[in-house]
């Protein structure tokens, strides 16, 4: 239809890809967060030691902003990060695509990480059966602009240290190469989650029967169940679980092997050269692969895509994944 258009999406700091998004003409730098619904920004009603370092919306300078007297919010994530605050609608225009009336929701708490963080706030993109909004639960900005896209569909572009770009309403072909496989979406636990049943470390298959995994560009890494991850880096030679810096290390001098794994029937595979996140102290380095902590569900975050162009499609759900 009419609303179909792409986000630039700027790297920063590695950890994350931010999106320059209008809010009532107020222009914010959002982190677009496919593990989360709920759409959230630092607000001028923040104390003074959160709101530093950040661009802040404020209600009161928004012409097209109206409270909706009453309604809270509060998020807590998969990392332990949070926030909270209050709520009312504004037009929020991310690339091409605007959405009249979106539920904003006005951080008055952000919890440190947001404070040290670059985003000045989240666009929740997963089902809005997640939304935490009270008393009504709100949409997300994907599913408010639905009717005016040509397809029911978003795609996450996000190539390693390099502008990415959220497309809204189309699939863009000069983004992938190859063809795009698709994996049926459950969307019972409000996330873009599907089957997950075995993974590859170098030529080794593993089973992972039951398991399943979601798409979350929320997440930095790629979180995995403790089996996956120590048989990863049981092939990976200096490598340890380290208390210290909370997770498995290595030399940075080890070539690290790839990594696939089954994302509803098909391989998505992760070159070595992407699952080295970061140096420590230019000796050790962090690995992109951690564990998820437990349960059964993997997350597949940044690190993935760094790999894949992701393909969130409303229509059946599915998600769609091909190589960069
Ligand atoms: O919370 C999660 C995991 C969902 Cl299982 N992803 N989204 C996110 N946003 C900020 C930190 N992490």
């Amino acid at each position: 239809k009419r609303q179909d258009g792409s986000a630039s999406a700027a790297p920063a700091g590695g950890t994350e890809y931010l999106v320059s998004t209008s809010v009532g003409g107020e222009s914010l730098n959002l982190d677009f967060d496919t593990g989360s619904a709920d759409l959230w920004v630092f607000s001028s009603s923040l104390s003074s030691a959160s709101k530093k370092g950040h661009d802040i919306y404020t209600a009161s300078k928004s012409p097209t902003y109206q409270a909706l007297s009453g309604y809270t919010w509060s998020i807590t994530y998969a990392d332990g990060s949070g926030a909270s605050g209050k709520v009312g609608t504004d037009t929020v225009t991310i690339g091409g695509t605007s959405v009249t009336g979106q539920a904003v929701e006005l951080a008055t708490k952000v919890s440190s990480t947001f404070v040290s963080d670059a985003a000045d706030g989240l666009v929740g993109l997963a089902f809005s059966s997640i939304n935490t909004v009270q008393p009504v639960q709100q949409q997300t900005f994907f599913d408010n602009a639905q009717p005016s896209l040509n397809s029911p569909l978003f795609a996450a572009y996000l190539p390693y240290n390099a502008d990415g770009a959220y497309d809204f309403g189309f699939i863009d072909s000069s983004k992938y190469s190859g063809s795009i496989n698709y994996a049926t979406v459950n969307s019972g636990n409000g996330f873009w989650e599907f089957a997950s049943n075995s993974y590859q470390v170098g030529g080794s298959t593993f089973s992972q029967s039951g398991n399943t995994g979601i798409a979350d560009t929320g997440t930095t890494l790629v979180l995995m169940i403790d089996d996956a991850v120590s048989n990863y880096y049981a092939s990976v030679s200096g490598a340890s679980n380290s208390a210290t810096y909370g997770g498995y290390i290595f030399p940075c001098s080890t070539s690290l092997p790839s990594l696939s794994v089954d994302i509803g029937g098909n391989y998505a595979t992760i070159p070595g050269s992407l699952l080295n996140f970061q140096s420590i102290d230019g000796t050790n380095c962090f690995g992109g692969l951690q564990s998820v902590g437990g349960g059964t569900q993997n997350i597949y975050g940044d690190v993935f895509f760094n790999a894949y162009y992701g393909i969130f499609d409303a229509s059946v759900p599915q998600f769609g994944f091909a190589a960069l």
